[in-house]
């Protein structure tokens, strides 16, 4: 598991170490030029003669970039520190010029000379971007903002050394300048970084979208920092899925398995019932029951034939894939999907006259339309971001698409508060918000995004909720885990369906039981 914390959280864990003279900048400067020194040996045969800039800024971040290039200068790198800003760090600046480092002072500087420099940075095999790390407010400003500017396009134009595998590698101290630390936000121009080499512990913000894709590999490094609160964000792997999942021994059943209800799918829509259903019965759940009109009952059946059609007991329900929720829809257009959603979601409530069991409900698509004012936590709502998009509008919320793709975690944050739900934002990362804790899975390909792959999504969560029914309607925060764990059950299928390639929803569903084997194998 990788476990972020706020810059503020990080703040207060340096603060009595800094009063009780721990060298913090040291141990960070050190492990950088250290990462440094390892990259460059990577890309090129001998240190002497390689050059790095360092874009400096006016706070402790262009401190660690100076006290690194020292060490860097101390072996032999041609070290260049471009000053952005009216100061800079003076013990860094010092250590450096002392090593032989270089210095350039943008400050006063007009864009021709920045422009120069943005060139000559260009040129270079390595630039360290210590302009601001979490004491960043808003977007980068002045000569900062105009020198990343210049030399983020001159990067994309593939400027670089002749000699040189094409373009400088960008290596971010603690994050990459100017993005949001907490929230992953990207408020203004960034210089997106190959490696970032992140202090005491990783940042939200390095995690999430927008953000995340800009800060290439990120390489956390111990300054001895004990942070020992709740993190701000999680994010779970391979091994945390593996030892969670609930593997059957020799007593179990078909009910301690866990029964999926789903709702899915009209005869206008029929693939989305079959989708689900498959994803829920590849995730082996116990049974999947299918609660539908007859005519797609029947493909249901003919696509998966242990798939029963028909009311029972239920241990969790997926209500909505392929059900219309527009409210221009003509009201016979659902085929009774509405009223079933609606009496599957009463039962997952705990409300439905003869059904005495709450459990934990997948609400996906059309679903959302059915949701009463406030949800208990075993409710995990899996829309995409147009689908958050109007659920915010429907409660009050000015908000347009646009601004929950750039504000992932906010809004889905706002969402769950709103709704009292489990919230999974479905995208390139997913971002889930519980009623405590936050986690963002990074482990679909691209080619993941595809028409039905939220089906197989929904029924595959379905069963992992029903696997553990009773414990997540008993604790308001496992739900956020077990849609987290989905979400990495279904990038990690994808990716075994056909590696590197195109993938159809219905191959993400047949690579889940292999996945899950080599999961809970670990
Ligand atoms: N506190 C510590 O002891 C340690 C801090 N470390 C480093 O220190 C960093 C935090 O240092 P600081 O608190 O000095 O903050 P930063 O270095 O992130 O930047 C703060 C400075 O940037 C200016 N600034 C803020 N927003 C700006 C914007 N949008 N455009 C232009 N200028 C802006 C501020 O006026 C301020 O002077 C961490 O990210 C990490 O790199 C590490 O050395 C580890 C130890
Ligand atoms: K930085």
């Amino acid at each position: 598991m990788i476990s972020a914390w706020d810059a503020d959280d990080v703040r207060a864990a340096e603060a009595p170490l800094l009063e009780a003279g721990e060298p913090l900048m040291d141990r960070a400067a050190f492990a950088l030029a250290r990462q440094v020194l390892a990259d460059l040996r990577a890309r090129r045969r001998h240190l002497r003669g390689a050059r790095v800039v360092l874009l400096v800024g006016a706070g402790n971040n262009g401190g660690d970039a100076l006290f690194a290039g020292a060490v860097l200068a101390r072996r032999g790198v041609a070290v260049t520190a471009v000053l952005v800003s009216d100061r800079a760090h003076d013990g860094g600046l010092t250590t450096l010029r002392r090593a032989g480092g270089r210095v350039v002072d943008l400050a006063g500087e007009g864009p021709e000379r920045v422009g120069a420099v943005a060139a000559q940075a260009a040129r270079a095999d390595v630039v360290v971007d210590g302009v601001l790390g979490i004491g960043a407010r808003g977007a980068l400003r002045g000569r900062a903002a105009e020198l990343v500017d210049a030399l983020a396009e001159a990067l994309a134009r593939g400027d670089g050394p002749a000699d040189g595998p094409g373009r400088p590698w960008v290596v971010a101290v603690d994050l990459p300048s100017g993005i949001g630390a907490d929230d992953g936000t990207l408020p203004g121009p960034v210089l997106p970084a190959d490696r970032t080499v992140t202090f005491g512990a990783v940042k939200p913000g390095l995690l999430l979208p927008p953000a995340a894709s800009r800060c290439g590999e990120v390489t956390a490094v111990d300054i001895g920092l004990a942070l020992d609160g709740p993190p701000a964000l999680r994010r779970l792997e391979a091994a945390d899925v593996g030892r969670a999942w609930p593997v059957p021994g020799p007593a179990d059943h078909k009910y301690t398995r866990g029964v999926v209800g789903v709702v899915a799918g009209t005869a206008a829509y029929p693939g989305a019932a079959v989708l689900t259903t498959s994803g829920a019965v590849r995730a082996g759940a116990g049974m999947v029951r299918y609660r539908g009109p007859g005519a797609v009952g029947q493909a249901v059946v003919a696509a998966r034939p242990e798939v029963v059609v028909g009311p029972g007991r239920v241990q969790s329900w997926v209500v909505g894939p392929g059900i219309p929720s527009g409210p221009d829809q003509p009201p016979d257009a659902d085929d009774g999907q509405h009223e079933r959603g609606g009496a599957a979601l009463a039962a997952a409530r705990g409300e439905l006259a003869g059904v005495r069991e709450p459990a934990p409900a997948v609400v996906d698509a059309g679903g959302l339309a059915l949701l009463g004012d406030r949800c208990p936590p075993w409710f995990v709502l899996t829309p995409h971001a147009g689908e958050l998009t109007t659920l915010l509008r429907s409660r009050g919320e000015d908000v347009r698409r646009h601004e929950v793709e750039a504000a992932p975690l906010r809004w889905a944050r706002r969402a769950q508060e709103l709704t009292g739900a489990t919230v999974l934002l479905k995208g390139g990362v997913t971002v889930v918000v519980g009623p405590r804790g936050a986690f963002s899975q990074a482990d679909a390909p691209g080619w993941l995004a595809t028409a039905g792959a939220g089906d197989v999504l929904a029924g595959l969560l379905g069963a992992m909720l029903a696997a553990r029914s009773a414990e997540v309607v008993e604790q308001p925060t496992l739900a956020a885990e077990v849609a987290a764990a989905a979400a990495l059950v279904h990038g990690r299928a994808a990716r075994r369906a056909n590696p590197g390639g195109p993938v159809a929803a219905l191959d993400v569903a047949e690579a889940v039981p292999a996945t899950v084997a080599e999961l809970v194998g670990r």
